[in-house]
């Protein structure tokens, strides 16, 4: 499960926060909280995408807003599923033709041969003239 994206093509932010020991974390969805935050926008962004756990309790929100969080509430996710690391994977490049030695060979051939069949021609010519 990633924790940041898009879905159904709207984009989301999500954080989510530590439940029952560390082996399940609840993410939260709070992109249509961003402009109604008490907190602010920037506190939310900066918690997305990690642990916020922390960063929610310092804040020592009210009864009220953790009943709010329902809302936002998008499911459980197994820690052991989140990479720890997010290793960046290039796009795939279109293959290219290392070798030019191929390349070179087909452009002298482009040449080489309308010369061979010129000179084929006019060697014919030449023969059957003298003949
Ligand atoms: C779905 C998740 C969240 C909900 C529903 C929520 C809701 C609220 C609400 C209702 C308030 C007004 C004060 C109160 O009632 O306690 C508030 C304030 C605040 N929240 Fe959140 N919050 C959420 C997540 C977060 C997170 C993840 C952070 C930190 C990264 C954060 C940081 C703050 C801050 C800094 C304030 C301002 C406190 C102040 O001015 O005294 N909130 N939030």
């Amino acid at each position: 499960m990633t924790h940041e994206g898009s879905l159904d093509g709207n984009e989301y932010v999500k954080f989510y926060t530590r439940l029952n020991s560390i082996v399940l974390e609840q993410v939260y969805d709070v992109t249509k909280f961003l402009d109604d935050h008490p907190g602010g926008d920037e506190v939310l962004l900066s918690a997305t995408g990690k642990d916020a756990t922390d960063d929610f309790e310092d804040v020592d929100h009210s009864s009220s807003a953790r009943a709010m969080m329902d809302e936002f509430f998008v499911g459980e996710i197994d820690t052991a599923t989140i990479p720890s690391k997010t290793t960046y994977t290039p796009p795939k490049q279109p293959h290219y033709n290392q070798d030019k030695t191929s390349e070179f060979i087909i452009k002298l051939l482009q040449f080489l041969v309308p010369l061979a069949i010129l000179g084929v021609a006019v060697g014919i010519r030449f023969y059957t003239k003298s003949a």
